[in-house]
């Protein structure tokens, strides 16, 4: 025997047998199984399989079993074409085929009363229900308690699904909701729509599912009456009991049995299929995106109100699968119903505040994302920071208007602002704050965005402060003196150092002739002066002017001198 052959005998012989197909196959209908038999620990391999001393079957699963598992336990080789029949499962295969056939051709051939359209549609939710409150919500995720009528009622109504016993049912979707998405999966999404929805009913499957304790259910009686008359109860409730009513009811056996047994269970079939593919593809992650679980408004129509699959996976104890009103929940209404006829009780429901909470958790995630391709203005501190007097120089090339603390270049907006570019003009070199916060116009929250993508530049100290204003007299002041100094010194040589300090302590005007200002605050006015007149007529590059390249822009010396954080605006 070659090697892969014997690698997929030893897996054939680790599969527990479990069908693929919610019916199960003939070893499934038997009596409930042994602890042993059902559970999926057995036939690990040895050093995977958690033993069990607790009576529970994963009692004692180690930490790492999803990725031990995965790592010693290969899977079976891919279906292909020259293997296919071999790998097929032909109970489930028959199944799946011959109903829809035998539908269509029942469509085609046979009348459709009245009553007994009404009667399918009935008896169709009466086994969707079955599946959706009783086999899913009740026995699978005990999310409420169900007195012993309900109980038998539900097991007869899940059975007329023929979709396999409780027992089968339930342990399979228990290792689904452990495993989502990982090959321990027995129905998992990441394998494909038609996987998920069929696939795995119909080929064997690749790997057996991930252990799942059932150890409740197996103790329950209803479960053990229904798992030993399995096969008796789907022939009377799948065909017998839906074709009768009709026949007895009001004469169309035909139309019963095509319509309201096998149109019927086809459509109940899909229905629960679509819970493990449409609802795994289909909407939104509301919850967590982690995983494929989503939730849509069609899927919930199409499978009796489990479209809420995202919320389901996050708080699969929830009697319900939609938490509004508004949104399509028939099973949560006929176990509410059964609440208040006093059929059921502990109905379960999540903390609404966790349930807001995952809400929440998703819509910033969302917000994140978005957030993270929009472009968002520099941060100040990757911002050169510029003296005032540097500021005022390098607005003469160029439009800059302080606001809030920062320098901004209006250049690409002067022609655009909606308020007109005389406005914008008239504030180049200045501090525009007042005016920009309401002073002249409370701009939108749209034009704050707008503006602090024009930052280029932290103006030092946040305003125009009033040590500008003192630097500026104490340089003029020095200069005067060093003019007079030199004047005096031309006239009386090298001796008349004493002339110069008391022209440098005296001097009031400055070279040019113009006062030297008074130390004065607050601050002072900037003069229009200041101001190019190539910054004012500024216009957007490539028509007629054209800004100077920032590497021309003088080295801010002054801010070094001063020793603060110094760059040059952007
Ligand atoms: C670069 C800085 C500026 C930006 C990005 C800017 C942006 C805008 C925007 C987007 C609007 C449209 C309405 C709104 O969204 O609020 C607007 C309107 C206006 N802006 Fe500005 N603005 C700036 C500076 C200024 C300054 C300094 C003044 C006044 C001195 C001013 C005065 C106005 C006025 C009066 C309007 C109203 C126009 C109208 O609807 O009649 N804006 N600005």
């Amino acid at each position: 025997m070659t090697e892969a052959a014997e690698q997929v005998l030893t897996h054939r012989k680790q599969q527990v047998l479990e069908p693929g197909l919610r019916t199960p196959p003939t070893d499934t209908i038997s009596p409930p199984q042994s602890e042993d038999e059902s559970s999926s620990v057995k036939g690990l391999a040895t050093d995977t399989a958690p033993k069990k001393k607790s009576g529970f079957s994963d009692g004692d699963i180690p930490d790492d079993y999803v990725t031990r598992t995965l790592e010693r336990e290969p899977a079976l080789p891919p279906v292909q074409m020259k293997n296919i029949l071999g790998e097929i499962q032909w109970v489930s295969f028959t199944i799946l085929t011959v109903t829809p056939l035998l539908a269509l051709y029942g469509i085609f051939t046979t009348h459709l009363s009245m009553k007994t359209f009404a009667w399918s549609v009935f008896y169709y939710f009466f086994s969707g229900l079955g599946i959706t409150a009783g086999y899913h919500r009740l026995w699978a995720h005990r999310s409420y308690v169900a007195t012993r009528p309900l109980e038998y009622l539900l097991a007869l109504m899940g059975t007329s699904a023929v979709q396999g016993s409780i027992h089968w049912w339930a342990r399979g979707h228990r290792a689904h909701h452990r495993y989502t998405d990982t090959d321990l999966d027995p129905y998992g999404a990441h394998h494909g729509l038609l996987w998920s929805h069929l696939g795995w009913m119909i080929v064997k499957p690749r790997r057996k599912p991930g252990v799942a304790d059932i150890s409740d259910l197996r103790k329950n009686p209803v479960i053990k009456f229904q798992h030993k008359l399995y096969l008796p109860l789907i022939l009377f409730m799948g065909f017998i009991l839906p074709t009768i009513v009709a026949g007895f009811g009001w004469n169309d056996w035909r139309g019963g049995f095509y319509y309201a047994a096998v149109a019927r269970l086809v459509f109940v079939h899909h229905s629960t299929f679509c819970v493990n593919s449409l609802a795994h593809w289909l909407g939104e992650a509301s919850f967590d995106n982690k995983m494929t679980p989503r939730d849509h408004f069609i899927t919930a129509l199409v499978t009796v109100g489990e479209g809420y699959h995202n919320f389901h996976h996050q708080f699969p104890m929830d009697y319900r699968n939609a938490v509004y009103w508004h949104q399509y929940d028939p099973t949560k209404w006929f176990i509410a119903t059964m609440k208040m006829v006093g059929l059921a009780t502990h109905l379960k429901k999540f903390p609404d505040n966790e349930v807001q909470k995952g809400r929440v958790a998703m819509s910033l995630q969302k917000i994140n994302d978005q957030q993270s391709k929009l472009s968002w203005p520099k941060n100040y501190n990757d911002l050169p920071v510029i003296s005032w007097d540097d500021f005022q120089e390098e607005s003469k090339t160029r439009p800059l208007i302080v606001i809030h603390g920062f320098i901004h270049d209006v250049s690409s907006f002067m022609d655009e602002h909606p308020g007109g570019r005389h406005l914008l003009a008239g504030r180049i070199g200045k501090d525009a704050t007042v005016a920009f916060n309401g002073g002249l116009y409370a701009h939108s929250n749209a034009a704050h965005n707008l503006l602090s993508m024009m930052r280029v530049g932290v103006l030092d100290g946040g305003y125009q402060l009033a040590i500008d204003d003192i630097k500026r007299t104490e340089r003029a002041r020095a200069a005067a003196a060093a003019a007079s100094a030199s004047v005096a010194a031309g006239a009386t040589g090298p001796g008349a150092a004493g002339g110069a300090s008391s022209a440098a302590s005296t001097a009031t005007e400055q070279a040019d002739g113009t006062p030297i200002p008074e130390y004065s605050t607050p601050i002072p006015k900037v003069e229009e002066r200041n101001i190019d007149v190539k910054a004012r007529s500024y216009v957007p590059p490539g028509q007629v002017y054209t800004i100077l390249k920032r590497g021309e822009l003088k080295a801010n010396s002054v801010a070094q001198k001063n020793g603060g954080k110094v760059g040059r605006i952007l």
